[in-house]
């Protein structure tokens, strides 16, 4: 699958958010979006999620613009976890997961044995056995993200959209969450894209980023290229210091 951006363009009222870019997304690469509050990520996201419509350019999906392919099966091929997400009709943890499947199934079609133990797996892979009965009011803050994240693990699209995966999770969660969605890059072929605000954790897991500034410029290439305290320091508006270490370098605020 080829994620192609062509001249993408996004204002919000008399903002520019993203000035003209390009992009090519392949098979196999995990992209981090990093940028300040407001800079017009989630706004990104959503847009290449097929959310919004007002952009310019276009959004190619394998020599498809977006808006060409049917949600459902849009759906088999991307799936977009939220920044936050509102219960309008809270269930139980299992029936949640189950609802990843939903693109998968046939109009008024149950889901199938495969189904349960696809959601059963997903949940164990986010550390949530045990809880397929517990309705998701009760969950924690970190409990019900990584319940929306075993969601869009169940959906086993080929392109994962992620809004800040790492909100709300203590740090063991964050790397084992991390390091789940790198894996099905580099051992899945699999790609993804997400928003994140700790340049360590891009740096870490992504092996492209694309930093977008206030100013509407965007930069997008190799995570070693652009991942440098002055880049950083010029994107966040903030002095950003490189600290050498044996295990990998660390960004800290100046
Ligand atoms: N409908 C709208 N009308 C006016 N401004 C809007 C509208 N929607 C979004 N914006 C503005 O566009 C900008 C980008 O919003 P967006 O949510 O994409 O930012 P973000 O980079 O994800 O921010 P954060 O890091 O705070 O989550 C913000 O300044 C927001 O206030």
């Amino acid at each position: 699958m080829k994620l192609q951006l062509e001249q993408l363009q996004l204002q919000r009222g008399q903002r520019t958010l993203c000035k003209p870019f390009d992009l090519s997304l392949e098979d196999g690469q995990c992209w981090g979006i990093l940028g300040s509050n407001g800079s017009g990520k989630t706004t990104l996201l959503h847009t290449v999620a097929g959310l919004h419509h007002d952009y310019r350019g276009r959004i190619v999906l394998d020599d498809t613009a977006i808006e060409q392919i049917p949600r459902k099966q849009f759906a088999r091929q991307a799936g977009l976890l939220l920044q936050t997400n509102e219960e309008a009709f809270p269930g139980t943890a299992l029936e949640t997961v189950l609802t990843g499947r939903h693109p998968h199934l046939k109009a008024w079609q149950w889901e199938s044995e495969e189904d349960l133990a696809l959601a059963r797996e997903t949940l164990q892979q986010v550390d949530l056995a045990g809880f397929e009965q517990r309705n998701l009011l009760t969950l924690s803050g970190g409990e019900r993200r990584r319940l929306y994240i075993a969601t869009l693990l169940a959906q086993q699209p080929q392109l994962y959209l992620l809004d800040e995966p790492a909100n709300h999770l203590d740090l063991r969660h964050q790397h084992q969450i991390l390091g789940l969605l790198q894996q099905l890059c580099t051992t899945r072929n699999k790609s993804v894209v997400m928003v994140l605000h700790d340049p360590n954790l891009a740096a870490r897991y992504c092996d492209h980023v694309l930093l977008l500034h206030e100013d509407g410029n965007v930069e997008s290439g190799p995570s070693e290229a652009l991942m440098t305290p002055e880049k950083l320091s010029v994107l966040y508006g903030y002095p950003i210091l490189h600290v050498a270490s044996d295990a990998q370098p660390l960004f800290i605020a100046g």
